[in-house]
């Protein structure tokens, strides 16, 4: 299965641009205000509508009320919602009432304890994406740069469907694809040379280093 590719905390037309050309199929807008990729809703709807069609668009936000949502709506017109806080089932099943949207409900996973807080969410939230924990004094949910133990997931049930996110690079994006189960991948910090900046030359090499790992498990498959 060819995997979905989410590049977030995008924030500038090249960065955007440059991860389309090479292959993503998700792009993440993060509305976060201490987040070092936190973009203006007016900022982020102008550069989805360069690529409106093109791409799944992802409005991330942490816990927003519905003010928030509905100006980040308005101005991006978002494919879907990702909650990165503490979002209830109940607040996604209203999220999703009240805008109509679809929503990827993101969880912070260390511990297999942390899997199961997918359970209350399944059949409500559209897709799950799971990121690590953010380390001690980060202020971040997410966009840490830090992997959780990818074993963990070998608990899930076949039929959970998710995104696998935290820490992911050029090095360590080969063994995400070929170990797990996820049907995504989502990126952050892991093409950026500072805190905020993507860099099209780190981008390049994480999209280089995922279709050598596809051809790679090609040759497998033939073999
Ligand atoms: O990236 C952020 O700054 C951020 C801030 C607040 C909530 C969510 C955030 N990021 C969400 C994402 O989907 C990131 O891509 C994900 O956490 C992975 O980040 P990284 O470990 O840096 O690849």
């Amino acid at each position: 299965m060819v995997p979905d590719i989410k590049i977030c905390g995008l924030k500038t037309p090249e960065a955007v641009d440059r991860a389309i050309e090479r292959g993503a199929t998700y792009i993440g807008f993060i509305f976060f205000e201490k987040s070092p990729r936190h973009i203006e809703p007016m900022d982020a709807g102008a550069l989805a509508d360069r690529v409106r069609g093109r791409v799944k668009i992802v409005a991330v936000t942490v816990d927003a009320d519905n003010e928030m949502l509905e100006e980040i709506i308005a101005f991006v017109k978002p494919d879907i919602l990702q909650l990165h806080g503490h979002e209830s089932p109940e607040r996604v099943l209203n999220i999703k009432a009240v805008f109509g949207l679809p929503v990827m409900k993101a969880f912070s996973i260390r511990t297999a304890d942390d899997l199961r807080k997918l359970e209350a969410y399944d059949g409500l939230a559209d897709r799950f994406l799971l990121d690590a924990k953010a380390p001690a004094g980060s202020e971040l949910p997410g966009g840490n740069g830090v992997s959780f133990d990818w074993k963990l997931l070998t608990a899930l049930d076949d039929g959970v469907d998710y995104m696998l996110s935290g820490g992911l690079n050029k090095d360590n994006v080969g063994q995400a694809l070929s170990g797990t189960t996820a049907s995504g991948i989502d990126i952050s910090s892991g093409v950026e040379s500072a805190p905020g900046v993507k860099d099209l030359q780190m981008m390049d090499t994480f999209f280089d280093a995922i279709a050598q790992a596809r051809s790679a498990e090609e040759t497998d498959r033939k073999e």
